[in-house]
C-alpha cells in the first residue's frame, strides 16, 4: 500500500502538485487520470523516488520516504519495477538480456539463477520460447510490452508503476496488455500505479481511479461510479472519449 499526505512539488516557483492526499491499495490496479499537464507525471515520478515532494509524505507500507536511510531508499528501488511508456527496451540486448537487466543490477545471482528467473517470467507473460534470443526491433509491440512487464517484475517487486502502459498498441492488444498487468497485481499482491489516457483501461481495469486537475486530486473512485459522478470535470474528461460517449447514450436510453 502506498500512501499519500497532502504532498505538493513547485518547479521555478510554480506549484505543480497543490497538496495531494490519497491511498493506493494492493493488490488492485490504481489509476492516475487526467488532461494533459494535470500534474499525473510528476506525481508518478514523486511515488517512484525520482522527485521529492517539497513537502508531504509519501509512505511505502507504512513507513515514510523521509524516515529511509540511504541503504532502504535503495532497497525500496529495488522493490520498485517500472514499465515506461513505448516500453524503453534497450535496443543493443536481446529480449533475455533486457529481462536479467535488473537482476544484474541489484542481485549477485550467478547467471543460471538468473536465467531461471527470466525465462520464469517471460512465460509468466506468455512470451514463446522462440522470441526469447531476439531484439526488441525484430518482436512486435505487444510482445515489447510483454517485456517490458517481463523485465519490471523479475525482481518480484511490491510495487509497480506503469506509465501509458498501452501507448501504441491496437485496442485489443492493449485490452490483453491491461488484463496481464491486472492478473500479475492480484497474484503477486503488488501495488499498482498506473498513468494513463486510455479510457479502455478505466473501463477494463479501473479498480481505483485517481482523477488529477491543474495539480489537484480532482475526484476519486473507481470504474463503476466514474459514469454516476455529477463531479463535471470528470465527466467532461470522461466523454471527450468516443467510447464513453457511446456508453453514456446507451445508459440514458436504458440499454
Ligand atoms: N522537471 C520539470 N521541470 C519543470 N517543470 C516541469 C517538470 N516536469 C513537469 N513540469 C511541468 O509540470 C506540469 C505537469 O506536467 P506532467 O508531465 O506531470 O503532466 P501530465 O499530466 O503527465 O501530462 P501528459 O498527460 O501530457 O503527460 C507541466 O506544466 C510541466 O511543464
Amino acid at each position: 500500500m502506498i500512501e499519500v499526505q497532502d504532498i505538493r512539488k513547485s518547479f521555478d516557483g510554480e506549484e505543480i502538485l497543490k497538496g495531494i492526499s490519497t491511498v493506493f491499495p494492493k493488490g488492485q490496479t490504481n489509476l492516475i487520470i487526467g488532461q494533459s499537464g494535470a500534474g499525473k507525471t510528476v506525481f508518478l515520478k514523486c511515488l517512484l523516488g525520482l522527485f521529492r515532494p517539497d513537502t508531504g509524505k509519501i509512505l511505502y507500507d507504512g513507513e515514510p520516504y523521509s524516515s529511509f536511510s540511504d541503504e532502504e531508499q535503495r532497497e525500496l528501488r529495488r522493490q520498485m519495477g517500472m514499465v515506461f511508456q513505448g516500453g524503453a527496451l534497450f535496443d543493443s540486448m536481446t529480449v533475455e538480456e533486457n529481462v536479467m537487466f535488473p537482476l544484474r543490477m541489484f542481485t549477485k545471482q550467478s547467471r543460471p539463477t538468473m536465467m531461471k528467473r527470466v525465462k520464469e517470467v517471460l512465460d509468466r507473460v506468455n512470451l514463446a520460447e522462440g522470441q526469447h534470443k531476439k531484439y526488441p526491433v525484430e518482436i512486435s509491440g505487444g510482445m515489447q510490452k510483454r517485456v517490458a512487464i517481463a523485465r519490471a517484475i523479475v525482481n518480484r517487486p511490491k510495487y509497480l508503476f506503469c506509465d501509458e502502459p498501452n501507448s501504441g498498441l491496437d485496442p485489443q492488444t492493449a485490452t490483453v496488455i491491461d488484463n496481464l498487468i491486472l492478473e500479475i497485481t492480484r497474484e503477486y499482491d503488488i501495488t499498482t500505479v498506473i498513468n494513463t489516457h486510455d479510457m479502455n483501461s478505466v473501463l477494463e481495469i479501473g479498480e481505483k481511479i485517481v482523477f488529477l486537475q491543474n495539480g489537484r486530486l480532482e475526484w476519486e473512485g473507481d470504474k463503476k461510479v466514474i459514469f454516476k459522478t455529477e463531479n463535471e470535470a470528470v465527466t467532461e474528461f470522461v466523454y471527450s472519449s468516443d467510447l464513453f460517449r457511446k456508453v453514456r447514450k446507451a445508459q440514458l436510453q436504458g440499454l
